[in-house]
């Protein structure tokens, strides 16, 4: 076996001398070692109470807390009424919201927005996010239990329901309506990210592949006035693609085609082909096949781009190891996979030349680009 090297063998040290408790109390006490003590206590507890955190938000969502703060500074009394709760009631959500940087105080006892509860205002994206994690709760209720057991048979994965069946062409209407809608309403915060790093230039047809309701080509579209659109999804989630392209008046630039990329070839044409947040729902062999699919669809020289968050990215390893991990877990397929990963997925499926762009909001997606070899 090989020895631990000088470095592991010091952090080992470290990390008993952290674990004994009469370590712990001398630090406390000792002027040096305190503020990192405290810093280290604080984040514990954070740990320990980030579902709490997690329901005050929710409790000001579904009061419409920051909508009705957009109006101005109101006092407590008045917040008691508009928020049908008891004065009491009332000051212990304003106390635990300010606490959190939702709401924040104002002169003579009034509430105004906080800092985060500004950023809530209009964010439909957060917003439904917030209101699907009560599921996402639900399913975590056990983390041993759900680590331990097979995978699926979760709320989840009733939601993402091509995540459990093999025959995902026929998921019907009603199937996919809840998460199309979830996805299209962080869809334009990711395109954002997507077209700062990659502008579209020269392009000419774009296949978005799981495209959903179409909400990224349609951010493509605003962005690329030239562009021709194609999108390939489940058959009843390119219905509904389909009338939100007419509603946009797009309906004589974009193509809709149903079928499984699993199963079916995509269609052929484009010389640009994206798959925005779908790598990460599948597991290798799935995304091998989807990738092959793209290579055999892409035209000569064309380019396949692939924006999702991406395990390994500084600042957010929380988001991707602790979140997509146990989300996914509980979906039942896939994992988000690091740069190095899915080049090497993009490299078995016959491409090569791969770049990853910068975004400017890491967390929320990376972008990389390659080209068949
Ligand atoms: C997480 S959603 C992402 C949607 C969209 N790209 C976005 O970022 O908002 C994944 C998409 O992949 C589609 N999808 C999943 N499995 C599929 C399959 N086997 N064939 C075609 N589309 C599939 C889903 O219907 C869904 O629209």
């Amino acid at each position: 076996m090989e020895q631990p090297r000088l470095l592991d063998r010091l952090r080992d040290h470290y990390d008993r001398i952290l674990a004994s408790p009469r370590f712990r109390q001398l630090a406390t006490r000792f002027p040096l070692t305190r503020p990192v003590v405290r810093r280290r206590v604080r984040a514990l507890f954070d740990l320990c109470a980030g579902f709490v955190y997690s329901q005050v938000l929710l409790a000001c969502v579904r009061l419409r807390l920051f909508e009705i703060l957009t109006e101005g500074p109101q006092d407590t009394a008045t917040l008691a009424g508009r928020l049908a709760l008891s004065p009491d009631a009332t000051l212990r959500l304003l106390n635990a919201a300010a606490s959190l940087k939702l709401v924040a105080r104002r002169r003579g006892g009034r509430w105004g927005l906080g800092a985060l509860g500004a950023a809530m205002v209009d964010n439909p994206a957060v917003t439904a996010m917030v209101e699907h994690h009560a599921m996402v709760y639900g399913d975590l209720a056990d983390p041993v239990a759900l680590l331990r057991r097979d995978r699926g048979g979760n709320g989840l994965s009733g939601y993402w329901p091509y995540a459990e069946t093999d025959r995902p062409s026929a998921l019907r209407p009603d199937q996919v309506a809840a998460y199309t809608t979830l996805m299209a309403a962080s869809q334009p915060i990711i395109a954002a990210e997507i077209l700062g790093a990659y502008p579209l230039r020269g392009h000419k047809r774009l296949l978005d592949v799981g495209g959903g309701d179409g909400s990224f080509l349609r951010a493509a579209a605003a962005a690329a006035p030239g562009l021709q659109l194609m999108l390939f999804d489940l058959p009843a989630v390119a219905e509904r693609a389909r009338a939100r392209f007419a509603e946009a008046g797009l309906a004589h630039r974009a193509q809709c085609f149903g079928g499984d990329f699993g199963a079916d070839a995509l269609p052929e044409g484009a010389d640009l082909i994206s798959l925005v947040r779908v790598v990460h729902d599948h597991d290798d062999d799935r995304v091998l096949l989807l990738l092959r699919a793209a290579r055999r669809a892409l035209a000569p020289g064309g380019t396949l781009l692939l924006a999702e968050p991406m395990s390994g990215t500084p600042g957010a390893e929380p988001i991707a190891e602790a979140y997509f991990g146990f989300y996914l877990l509980a979906m039942g397929t896939g994992r988000a996979r690091t740069p190095t990963e899915l080049e090497a997925l993009l490299r078995a499926a016959g491409f090569g030349a791969l770049k990853l762009l910068p975004t400017s909001t890491p967390l929320l997606a990376r972008v990389m680009v390659a080209k068949p070899a």
